[in-house]
């Protein structure tokens, strides 16, 4: 569940009279993300979602983040759209917390992913990619590589208990991605911009076979633009054994090219940029597998099948090994 923090009638009901959003008709918390408490509205206006930030966002970084979302939104993308208070503010504060609305969006995200989702997921990242391009303001990867090395280390004392083994194989799998990662810094050797970082399926919603809404945008950081196709590829193309779905990796890829024609060496970067997501993914899990208190209100995500991802992704050295 993810309502963290309680909202009484009376604070929604001031924090609302800043807004011209029409009148309350209903509000209910909603169950599902773990990271903010995020609340459904209705108003005479219509539909909107309300969330309060909780610990793990920073709040000096909320106005990058929802001025992405506005800048996207504006360019076309469907994401949530920051509403503005009659004072023209798009963040306030509400039992105690930094709080925004923003638009409701329709679809549903898919419980279970099928070929059909992949083409047209590829083609909605290469939008936002394209979208985000006018976007200047930058926002490095917190969860970046230089990240991995001090989030395994605090999971030193926990890991081996997780998986027999899990601390030295990931010692020794950096030495497979941190020395052949793609230059960074002022000038990065492949193409840079605003990426999502989070694209998996529960942040992707689909009206029939169409994407009609993409959220959660509070990884979103400037990064590699194909580091956010390799962190797709771990999120959507694999089986729930572990093994690499070809099929879905080839509808993602053409899907993306068909709006945005990747390099020779986006390509060729893949496999390492692939390694990469699985590791950032695989420790930030770890990490929260070991420090979630066994009565905590949220379940933490199984790290191991992090550790399948990671494995194939070592053994596929080129990639042509993905079929693509
Ligand atoms: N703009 C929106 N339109 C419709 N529903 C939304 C919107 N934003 C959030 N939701 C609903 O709220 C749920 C949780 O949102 P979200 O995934 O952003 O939560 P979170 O806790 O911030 O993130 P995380 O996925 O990292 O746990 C979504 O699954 C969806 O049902
Ligand atoms: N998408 C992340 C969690 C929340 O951002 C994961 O599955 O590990």
């Amino acid at each position: 569940m993810a309502v963290y923090t309680d909202v009484s009638d009376e604070a929604l009901e001031a924090f609302l009279s800043d807004y011209a959003i029409g009148n309350l008709v209903a509000f209910r918390g909603i169950a599902e993300g773990v990271e903010n408490s995020n609340f459904q509205l209705r108003t005479t206006q219509g539909d909107f979602i309300l969330t309060l930030y909780e610990k793990r966002v920073n709040a000096q970084e909320l106005p990058w983040f929802l001025g992405l979302m506005q800048h996207l939104a504006g360019q076309g993308v469907s994401c949530p759209q920051p509403v503005a208070s009659t004072a023209g503010q798009t963040l306030g504060t509400l039992a105690g917390r930094p709080a925004a609305i923003t638009t409701f969006l329709p679809g549903v995200w898919p419980r279970k992913i099928r070929q059909e989702h992949c083409r047209p997921l590829g083609q909605a990242l290469a939008q936002l990619h394209e979208a985000g391009r006018s976007y200047t303001p930058v926002r490095p990867n917190a969860l970046g590589p230089d990240a991995w090395q001090p989030l395994l280390d605090s999971c030193r004392a926990g890991a081996d208990a997780v998986h027999p083994g899990l601390l030295a194989e990931l010692d020794a799998a950096f030495t497979h991605i941190l020395p052949h990662w793609p230059g960074q810094g002022a000038n990065p050797t492949l193409p840079h911009g605003q990426i999502h970082a989070d694209l998996f399926p529960d942040n992707v919603f689909f009206l029939r076979k169409t994407v009609s809404g993409l959220i959660d945008f509070y990884f979103a950081c400037t990064d590699f633009l194909a580091y956010d196709i390799a962190i797709c590829l771990n999120a959507w193309c694999f089986e729930g054994d572990g093994s690499f779905n070809v099929t879905f990796g080839r509808q993602l890829v053409q899907g993306y090219e068909s709006v945005r024609p990747l390099s020779a060496a986006e390509r060729q970067a893949l496999p390492v940029l692939a390694r990469g997501a699985a590791m950032r993914f695989l420790l930030t899990r770890l990490y929260d597998w070991i420090n979630t208190p066994a009565d905590a209100l949220v379940t933490p995500k199984d790290p191991l099948d992090y550790l399948k991802r990671l494995r194939f992704h070592l053994a596929t050295e080129t990639v042509d090994g993905y079929g693509f």
